[in-house]
């Protein structure tokens, strides 16, 4: 890779046992493990992309989605640049907790409600034959939240995963875009120059 990388902050946020930690190792090292076990506070990896030509590392935060670890994983959203929620098509309260999470994520990040922010949303496990969230039902939670990007992904046979992680740069390019439009907004803008890099990979319990 050519030029100098941007340092992007994504954070994946949602229920226990979704595929948090599935995803973020398959788009990293295009690998799933179907003993995958929960995460107990953060993890990081860094992977390198070129979007619309430009170079940028994502350093993908993967949060413990059980309630037990909320105080070990929100000191965490602060200076995200990218908030990805995450639910599973086979289970609806984890689906029914979207707005738990985006909210607990504004909260610590420090984010006003309604301030324009990159957030995206993945339908994972679509490789499951019963689902028990439609994509139609998905799609519209998305629209009425402010019109949200959405993905239908399977870490385990890689539907989406690495269009969802490609897409989610490219919604906060639009997202910076428009804030350079309207300069009320300027004040939220993400100034990705001031991330300095860090280690490939971590681990914050
Ligand atoms: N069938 C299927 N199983 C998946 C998929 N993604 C993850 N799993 C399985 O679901 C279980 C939970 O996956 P994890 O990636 O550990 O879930 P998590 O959201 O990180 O869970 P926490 O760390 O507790 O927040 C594991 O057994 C995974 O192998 C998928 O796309 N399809």
């Amino acid at each position: 890779m050519s030029g100098r990388s941007k340092l992007l902050k994504v954070v994946l946020l949602g229920d226990g046992g979704v595929g948090k930690s599935s995803l973020m190792n398959r788009f990293v090292s295009n690998k799933f493990d179907a003993q995958s076990f929960h995460t107990i506070g953060v993890e990081f990896l860094n992977k390198d992309v070129v979007v619309d030509g430009e170079n940028y590392t994502m350093q993908i935060w993967d949060t413990a989605g059980q309630e037990r670890f909320k105080s070990l994983r929100t000191p965490f959203y602060r200076g995200a640049d990218i908030c990805m929620l995450t639910f599973a098509v086979d289970d609806r309260k984890s689906f029914e907790n979207l707005p738990m999470w985006k909210r607990e994520f504004l909260y610590y990040a420090d984010i006003q409600e309604g301030t324009p922010f990159p957030f995206l949303v993945l339908g994972n496990k679509v490789d499951v034959p019963s689902r028990d969230v439609g994509e139609e039902a998905a799609r519209s939670w998305c629209a009425r939240n402010g019109n949200l990007p959405y993905f239908e992904t399977s870490a385990k046979d890689s539907t989406n995963v690495d269009m969802a992680f490609k897409s989610a740069v490219g919604r906060l390019r639009e997202m910076e875009d428009q804030m350079d439009e309207k300069p009320m907004h300027s004040a939220n803008a993400v100034d990705l120059s001031k991330k300095a890099k860090s280690s490939n990979s971590g681990c914050c319990s």
